[in-house]
Parts: structure tokens; C-alpha cells; sequence
């Protein structure tokens, strides 16, 4: 049968599987954590791509792309934090038969491709600010539990590396590409995310501080990152020696930010709007935003549905709406409903003898699995405000559930108590390191520990006087806390 044998509720790892595959977004490959991105996923990749690449070029941020290998030199430069990712290094070790002489690294990230370059370009005042983007993909050979989308071994994303005179320009750049960042989760993707801080322990450690936008995966329990902005400071400049001649004629070394999205959006809209019947495309981000399906009678005139059928994709198509027909022959009106309600395709429109002989079209509303009935005349109108009113309603609708995920705590038992329930936990507390480190490793087990997701930037109101939830001290900032992907 067409539909999905595991439940959201009941089985999400093996749901979540079925959903990508099944939508056609995915093929399994023979690489274990390397994945297949088809049109169906592709096409979302590019609507993001689409609104986020105008955007970064009106802050004037220029494209580029860096080659793909690292010499061992460079990324051994930033030893102090890529240690501890050293064991997600790719290498290449042959070429043919024969052993490369020095082994070279397959991008994880490209601070060590491109900062060398930054140092070269960038002498005077005049070449800031420098700010480049690239479009790739990268690779870490990660061994943690591979998932389609979420956590691959090699992933398509955005990379922006921007350096700047002054610590005032980064810092109001963090937030300017934050706020990107939410777009393509909340106006877009429909997935209601947190603005904020990452701890110490949590942020990169070759950076200054790292911002991130925080998702929620209700029926796992589980925050996820949904992307970063890093200011990096000076720590690169100071490593690579990018300075430049300041004004006043002196040597000055730049402050740097490096900010990405990646693929991980796609995977996180599933696991939000996806349901028993497959995957729920927002709107916004649908490469095919209704399917007209003709529903002929036997001793109908189905050359009249069929025409209808095609005057009614031709009218949306030419008035912006990516609409598609499926005439194929082979399959049943019935058939053809689930295949696009698994593929999540946001409306159906049904046109059988009635709604021909009545100069309607019935639409079906695969959010909520409303029918209405639209008169032709009324089609584009009617058809637009559908739309908006499913990627409002997503929108909505994930934001309650995620909502009523929060828990706010004052004790370590309320803290415990929660994590056990799946709650996102905001708490108050002492932002002292080993208050962290302590709460992992009391929250250690096979779900996985507690970690913060990030210190929100809007902060709630914290009365003089607030203990740390973990340890009693003077609570200094609410936190976000969780198990996480
Ligand atoms: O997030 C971003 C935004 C885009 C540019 N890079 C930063 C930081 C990447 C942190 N990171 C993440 N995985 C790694 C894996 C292997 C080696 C190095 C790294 C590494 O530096």
C-alpha cells in the first residue's frame, strides 16, 4: 500500500525515515550517513537559496567559492579548538594507486581554506570591509547516529566570512544574519525558533560568541540548532595575521564574524509539520503549491474535466501559483490523493462532472484536510488566500505545540522532572561552566544529557535575588535547557 507503516507518535526515527523517502526527497546511499538530495528536496534548497542570497547581497556580501581540499598545515593552525573535531576530518591519502605525499583535508569548514587569503588581501583600511560568502558543500565524518537531512557525513550550506575595523560592525552584523536566519525558519519553513546565546561550553570554541536559532522537535523532546552566526573576534585575525594600517597609520588586526545555514533546515520542517499521512509543505516553500487531479465519470465528458483541469493550472500558473495536474492514466483519483498528501503538497483541487456542470473546483487543504468549494470565476483569489492561510496556520499551530513544550523551572527536581516529560526548560541560572559541565553529567543516560540551547536574547523578568536552579547561586540569566540533535 502507499501509506506509512510507523506512526509520528508511535515510532518517529522509523516515521521520519519512511516521510523523506517516501515524499521522494530522499534516496538512501551506499555511503552510510551520505544521502541522495531529489528534486522534491532540492527544490527547497533553492527557495531558501533564493530568498537568503539577494538578501546578503543588498548588505553587500559578495560570493566566491574556495577549493574544497585544506592543506594539513593550516588546519593544524587553529590546534586549540579543531582537536576537537580533528576525528571528522576527511582526508585524501591516494590519488590512483599511488599514496599522496602529504595527505590533504576535505573542507569541514573553511575558516583555514580562506583566512591565509583574508591576511594577503586585506593591508589597509581601505580593503574593509572584506565580506564573502560561498555556496558548498563540506564534510565531517561524523559517527553519532547519521539522519537524512539532520546529521549527514557530508551537507550542502551557506557560509559567510566577513572582517571589519571595528568589534560594533560584527557585532551588528551577528544580528543582522540572525535575523535572516529567522526568516527562513518562521516566514518561510513555518518553525518557530529562539533567538539567543550560546553558553561557553556550547558556542564555537574559536570564536568570541556564538548566536544561534533555536527549533524544537516536539515529539522527541529534543531542541535543535537551527543555525549560527559567530562573532569570531580577533581570535582568527590573531592566528592568521590579518591586520591591516588603520587610519592613524597603525597596525590593527581585524573582527571577524562567520555565519551558515545548511540542508538541517529541510529536515527540521519535516519533523515539525509532518503527520500520519506524510509530509505537510508549507506553502511558501512547496515547488508545486497545488495539484489539480481530474475526477472523470464514466459516461462523462472527460475531455471537459480534462480542459478544465488544464485552464485551471494554466489560470494559477499565471498568476504566480506553482500549480501541476496529474493526468496520468494508470493510477485512481484515489490513488493520486494519498501519493500527493505524502508528498505534502499544501492544496488539491478536485474537478469531477458536478464541479464542471457547476463552474466550481473543489480544493482540499492537506493542513487540516478542509474541503472547499471555489468558483472558477473566484479561483486565483480564492486559491491565494488558502495559501496564506496554511502557511499562517502551520506556522501557528507549531508555535502552540511548542509552546506548550516550555517549561519554566526553579529546582533541580523541577529541572529533572521536565527533561523526563520532554520539555524545552527555561531555567535561571548562575552561567558558571562547571554548573553546566555538573548538569550534564547528572543528566547523563541513553537519551542523551541536558545541555543549554541558548541564553534568549528576550530576556523574562529575573527578581533580585533568583537562585541558580542547579546550584543555588545567584542566578545571573534565564536559559534554555535540553536534550538536543
Ligand atoms: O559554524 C560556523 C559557521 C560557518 C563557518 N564555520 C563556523 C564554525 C564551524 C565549527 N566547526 C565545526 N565542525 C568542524 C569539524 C571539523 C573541523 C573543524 C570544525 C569547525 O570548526
Amino acid at each position: 500500500g502507499l501509506g506509512l507503516t510507523h506512526r509520528k507518535a508511535e515510532n518517529f526515527g522509523e516515521w521520519y525515515s519512511e516521510v523523506v523517502v517516501n515524499a521522494e526527497m530522499i534516496e538512501y546511499y551506499d555511503i552510510s550517513g551520505c544521502y541522495i538530495l531529489r528534486p522534491w528536496s532540492m527544490a527547497i534548497w533553492e527557495i531558501l537559496q533564493e530568498f537568503f542570497d539577494p538578501e546578503i547581497k543588498k548588505m553587500k556580501i559578495k560570493n566566491c567559492y574556495f577549493p574544497l581540499f585544506v592543506s594539513p598545515g593550516v588546519l593544524q593552525k587553529e590546534k586549540d579548538h579543531v582537536e576537537g573535531f580533528a576525528p571528522e576530518v576527511a582526508w585524501v591519502t591516494k590519488s590512483g594507486e599511488s599514496e599522496l605525499e602529504i595527505p590533504i583535508a576535505i573542507r569541514p569548514t573553511s575558516e583555514t581554506v580562506m583566512y591565509p587569503y583574508y591576511s594577503k588581501w586585506i593591508r589597509g583600511h581601505r580593503d574593509l570591509p572584506l565580506k564573502l560568502n560561498q555556496w558548498c558543500n563540506v564534510v565531517r565524518w561524523e559517527f553519532s547516529n547519521p539522519t537524512p537531512f539532520i546529521r549527514s557525513r557530508e551537507f550542502l550550506w551557506q557560509e559567510g566570512h566577513t572582517a571589519f575595523a571595528t568589534k560594533e560592525e560584527a557585532d551588528a552584523e551577528v544580528l543582522d544574519i540572525l535575523e535572516l536566519y529567522r526568516r527562513i525558519y518562521e516566514e518561510y519553513l513555518a518553525v518557530p525558533v529562539i533567538k539567543g546565546k550560546k553558553s561557553e561550553m556550547e558556542k564555537f570554541a574559536g570564536g568570541l560568541y556564538t548566536t544561534s536559532v533555536e527549533a524544537f522537535v516536539p515529539n522527541t523532546g529534543r531542541g535543535i540548532q537551527g543555525a549560527t552566526s559567530h562573532c569570531l573576534g580577533q581570535n582568527f585575525a590573531k592566528m592568521f595575521e590579518i591586520n591591516y594600517e588603520n587610519e592613524k597609520g597603525e597596525k590593527a588586526m581585524v573582527w571577524q564574524n562567520s555565519w551558515a545555514y545548511s540542508t538541517r533546515t529541510i529536515g527540521v520542517m519535516v519533523m515539525v509539520h509532518g503527520d500520519d499521512k506524510g509530509l505537510v509543505l508549507p506553502p511558501k516553500v512547496a515547488s508545486v503549491q497545488v495539484i489539480v487531479i481530474p475526477v472523470p465519470y464514466k459516461d462523462a465528458d472527460t475531455q471537459g474535466i480534462f480542459d478544465a483541469c488544464s485552464a485551471t493550472v494554466n489560470t494559477l500558473s499565471e498568476a504566480g501559483i506553482r500549480a501541476d495536474s496529474d493526468f496520468r492514466d494508470n493510477y485512481s483519483p484515489g490513488w493520486k490523493y494519498s501519493h500527493w498528501e505524502m508528498k505534502g503538497v499544501p492544496l488539491r483541487i478536485e474537478i469531477g462532472p458536478k464541479d464542471l456542470a457547476n463552474k466550481q473546483v473543489r480544493a482540499v487543504r492537506r493542513d487540516n484536510g478542509a474541503k472547499i468549494d471555489i468558483a472558477s470565476d473566484d479561483l486565483v483569489v480564492e486559491i491565494k488566500k488558502l495559501l496564506d492561510n496554511i502557511q499562517q496556520n502551520l506556522f501557528d499551530v507549531a508555535k502552540q505545540k511548542r509552546d506548550e513544550c516550555i517549561q519554566v523551572v526553579h529546582s533541580w527536581d523541577e529541572f529533572v522532572k521536565a527533561l523526563n516529560q520532554r520539555k524545552m526548560i527555561l531555567a535561571p541560572w548562575c552561567d558558571e561552566e562547571e554548573v553546566e559541565a555538573d548538569v550534564k553529567a547528572r543528566t547523563k543516560g541513553e537519551m542523551g544529557a541536558a545541555k543549554t540551547l541558548c541564553s534568549p536574547f528576550d530576556q523574562p523578568e529575573l527578581p533580585e535575588g533568583t537562585k541558580c536552579f542547579a546550584s543555588g547561586k545567584p542566578a545571573t540569566k534565564w536559559t534554555y535547557w535540553g536534550r538536543s540533535y
